[in-house]
């Protein structure tokens, strides 16, 4: 038998050869490059790439072999692709993205809506995002916000996106895509839950709780200790807090912050019921312009991916061969088809980096109905 030694010889001599041909290999992939600039040729070619790996399988004989080497071609190409995508965008001939660059937002006049109503947290958003004197409305659902920016009764929308310690609000996630609106901003605000009733109300005279689902996870510690309580979803904490004022009744509570609790005259039974002390959400500002600030320094993007191995992963190392910093990545199931997903990523940059476009060029190419959701 050999002495690993001298197996290790063996294998520095073939991996010499291997990185003689990967030179050789990416060398040629230039000049392919250069043809397709000259001819307008996109870089992913999926057909090509699928005979090249049903062609290489061919040639190996074992199963465990067959599918080491596709893995291999697999990251050859990808390799391959990402060199041409480079070359493209040093020959300037990315593309333009349709997004303008902006050196500040137009908030002269600016009309706001948000969802809920007076004593939200997305009103508390608002003001903190756009001044004590901001023209603004409500409206009862998120979807209605939406609707307002894109039929124009509203120019912007503030919408919650994520909470510290709940995380996602989906449904927010789910209409980006529906709708033709952009984010253009967001803002972080502490959030801090009460649990007030009318007067009259304590603890023991509680059947039920009222509010949004997000505020009812946000609290869960809490209101498991009250686990015969019925935790009841709506639409808004705030409106969950104006349901005690025009219901008076002492067997309901609402999960709502103090302000809400102090306008619609209520008493506070508990303060800072929240699970997290630093309990905050993140809320972002949608337009229906794309459009981006120049200074800018975060994209958010969504793709559907095609339901094979490896493609998740290879769609992400356009962020690593780009250096870009990945931030945040969430998946959504895809309406219509079950077991498929949505990837919902966040990364650091600006529309108009050279390795932004870089990435969602390549992005582009080879994810499904890859969307830009905006750049803040
Ligand atoms: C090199 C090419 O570009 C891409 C990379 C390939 C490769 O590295 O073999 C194959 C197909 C294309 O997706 C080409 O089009 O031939």
């Amino acid at each position: 038998m050999q002495s690993l030694e001298e197996m290790r010889k063996e294998l520095d001599v073939i991996d010499d050869q291997i990185t003689t041909l990967y030179e050789r290999r990416m060398k040629v992939c230039e000049g392919v490059a250069e043809y397709k600039i000259k001819n307008g040729r996109k870089v992913f070619d999926k057909t090509r790439e699928n005979e090249k790996l049903a062609a290489v399988a061919e040639k190996v004989s074992t199963d465990f072999n067959k599918k080491g080497i596709r893995e291999l071609f697999e990251q050859l190409m990808s390799m391959s692709r990402k060199l041409q995508y480079q070359r493209l965008s040093e020959e300037g001939v990315l593309g333009r993205l349709p997004f303008i660059g902006l050196e500040q937002l137009d908030l002269d006049g600016a009309r706001v809506v948000f969802q809920g109503v007076e004593g939200a947290n997305n009103q508390a958003a608002m003001l903190k995002y756009f001044g004590k004197n901001v023209k603004n409305f409500h409206v009862p659902s998120f979807r209605d916000a939406m609707e307002a920016i894109e039929e124009g009764s509203a120019d912007y929308a503030v919408l919650p996106i994520e909470n510290s310690s709940a995380g996602p609000v989906t449904q927010v996630y789910d209409l980006l895509v529906e709708f033709e609106n952009y984010i253009v901003g967001e803002t972080v605000l502490p959030i801090k839950h009460m649990l007030a009733g009318v007067k009259g109300t304590t603890l023991s005279s509680i059947e039920r709780v009222y509010s949004h689902p997000q505020g009812l996870m946000q609290t869960s510690h809490f209101l498991d200790e009250h686990g015969t309580w019925q935790q009841i979803s709506v639409a808004n904490t705030s409106m969950a807090a104006k349901k005690m004022m025009e219901d008076q009744d002492t067997t309901q509570a609402a999960v709502c912050n103090e302000y809400a609790a102090e306008l619609y005259g209520l008493d506070i039974l508990a303060r800072e019921i929240n699970d997290e002390s630093d309990n905050s959400t993140r809320f972002i500002i949608v337009t229906n312009q794309k459009v981006f600030l120049k200074n800018a320094s975060k994209i958010s993007i969504c793709f559907e991916i095609p339901h094979e191995s490896g493609s998740l992963y290879h769609l992400l190392s356009h962020f690593i061969y780009n250096d870009l910093n990945m931030t945040k990545i969430e998946s959504r199931p895809v309406e219509g088809k079950s077991w498929e997903y949505r990837f919902f990523v966040d990364f650091e940059g600006n529309l108009a980096d050279a390795a932004v476009k870089n990435a969602i060029r390549g992005l582009r190419e080879e994810a499904l109905n890859l969307k830009i959701l905006g750049n803040y």
